[in-house]
């Protein structure tokens, strides 16, 4: 029997994403060799480039090694490139010439990875859906955030792309949802028996979500200050860990179930106020090194006496019985201390203490980057005569306990799962309308200028307001742990 041909369209090819992440990305799912036989793919842009030239741009990001040469060399001989504007239908039509002619009459499926400017988004989903879409095999379009900036702009652009495909047809990446320890989390909360129990208002007092940056904006501040921290991290990235973190036991393993049961969650939160956040912007180092002396204000790129926070902590609730009275903390920034995404979960003070204060709170820390990890605080018995307690860990560092594991890169994971059909960890269109609701009306407050983001220098974690913030929701820092990590 013949094959089945499947495609792979990389929809504006010639820009930076493509070359920076997704070629690299299909290279490293190519040598894999997971991919349906005879797949192709097909680069599309106005650039007028050929296959060697779109080599030449990404090979520096595949980084293949000396001995992959021969493989790297088939890869590329299963690419092509088809030139054509985002507004043309005859560039269109040439484009699905050039895909049936690989597709010589056999079954075609065909994957559009849309790597393209907000700006021609509608034209060229309207051609692909117009002159495009394979009739003898599946379609299916991959989008890349920003999914609109607000509730408005969101649904219209939603409203846009139902009008074209169905939403089995659509694959809203947010590629935190492709990290290892974000996969992890189903796992580890159903699979395992001793957290479910514990898993909610009676013994958790809060839940912080962090992700830092050790880096500003690097003369990209024009495309961020249109956006600010807000909708770059905190209304996608870690809104979706808290889901994940939150959200009930889904009937099934399902797609649908989960994502069912992530948007239930979304649903019992409440629009954010002004109240629930603490906002920042960095201020340059005189003393840092590099980057870390210029501010945000400095990059010539941002607009002057910009508002735009780089730093947000913000505080969501959530109103079920599961979860009433505890503090979902979602903080983000750029040009902090250190690059780090966690979930940390901080259980209640034991009650009735028998040893004088110096039992300190439990937490169970999910690390998603750098160095996938999960470790949980808890006291032993200072070893030796002494009968204190002493602060101390149950540890899973990824690299110590999966040696040679190979970990995949989110995107590829989440490609992989595009070629699969799987849309398990794709954000369902009500998901992210839910998601708009509760940040659209703080973030038009704040663009109405109705606060003023605190500075805080570059390389430091962020303005001391945020941590009084947190301190006041409940969070308790000790600073008295210590990590040794000698033993690695
Ligand atoms: N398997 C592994 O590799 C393990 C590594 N470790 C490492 O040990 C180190 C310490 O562990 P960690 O769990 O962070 O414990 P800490 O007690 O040092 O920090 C706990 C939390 O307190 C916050 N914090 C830090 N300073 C302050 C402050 N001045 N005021 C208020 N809050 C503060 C941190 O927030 P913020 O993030 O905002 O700075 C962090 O969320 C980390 O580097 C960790 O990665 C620990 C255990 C296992
Ligand atoms: O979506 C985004 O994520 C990156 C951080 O991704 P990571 O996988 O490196 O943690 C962030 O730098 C960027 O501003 C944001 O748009």
């Amino acid at each position: 029997m013949e094959e089945n041909s499947t495609n792979f369209i990389v929809m504006g090819a010639s820009g930076d994403l493509a070359k920076k992440k997704i070629y690299p990305t299909l290279w490293n799912i190519y040598k894999s060799g997971v991919l349906p036989p005879d797949t192709r793919f097909i680069g599309y842009a106005r650039s007028a480039l050929t296959v060697p030239q779109l080599r030449e741009k990404s090979e520096p990001y595949i980084k293949a090694k000396d001995d992959e040469k021969a493989k790297l060399d088939s890869f590329f001989a299963a690419n092509d490139y088809v030139k054509g504007s985002y507004t043309e239908a005859e560039a269109f039509t040439a484009l699905n010439d050039a895909l049936l002619k690989i597709e010589k009459g056999r079954k075609g499926n065909r994957l559009f990875y849309l790597a393209l400017p907000p700006s021609v988004f509608d034209s060229v989903t309207k051609l692909i859906k117009t002159q495009c879409m394979s009739k003898t095999g599946w379609n299916r379009i991959i989008v890349e955030k920003p999914f609109g900036k607000d509730s408005e702009s969101s649904a219209k652009l939603s409203k846009h792309l139902s009008s074209l495909f169905t939403e089995e047809e659509i694959y809203r990446i947010d590629h935190y949802l492709g990290k290892e320890m974000v996969q992890n989390l189903l796992v580890l909360r159903f699979a395992n028996a001793i957290f479910q129990p514990i898993w909610n208002r009676d013994n958790i007092a809060n839940v912080v979500i962090t992700f830092k940056e050790p880096f500003g904006t690097k003369g990209r501040g024009g495309y961020f200050d249109e956006f600010g921290i807000i909708r770059d991290v905190m209304q996608n990235h870690l809104l979706q860990l808290m889901c994940l973190t939150a959200m009930e036991k889904p009937p099934t393993s399902d797609p649908e179930d989960i994502r069912n049961e992530k948007v239930k969650v979304l649903k019992a939160i409440r629009p954010l106020e002004l109240s629930d956040v603490v906002l920042g912007q960095y201020a340059g180092d005189p003393e840092g090194e590099g980057e870390a002396k210029e501010g945000y204000l400095d990059d010539e790129t941002v607009p002057k006496g910009s508002r735009t926070p780089t730093y947000a902590v913000a505080v969501l609730r959530i109103n079920n019985e599961r979860w009433e009275g505890v503090p979902f903390i979602l903080k983000c920034g750029k040009a902090l201390n250190e690059r780090k995404a966690e979930i940390r979960v901080q259980f209640k003070d034991v009650p009735g203490d028998i040893f004088h204060g110096k039992a300190k709170r439990n937490e169970l820390v999910i690390r998603v980057q750098p160095n996938e990890a999960m470790y949980t605080k808890v006291m032993t018995k200072k070893p030796g005569m002494s009968f204190d307690p002493l602060e101390t860990e149950l540890d899973l560092t990824y690299k110590l306990r999966f040696k040679d594991v190979y970990l995949p890169d989110a995107y590829e994971r989440l490609i992989l799962d595009v070629f699969g059909g799987s849309q398990m960890h794709f954000v369902r269109s009500d998901e992210l309308a839910e998601a708009w609701r509760i940040f659209t009306p703080l973030l038009h407050k704040i663009e109405e200028g109705k606060v003023s983001p605190i500075q805080y220098k570059f390389g430091t974690r962020g303005p001391p307001e945020a941590d009084k913030f947190i301190e006041e929701l409940g969070f308790v820092y000790s600073g008295t742990y210590q990590w040794l990590p000698s033993h690695q």
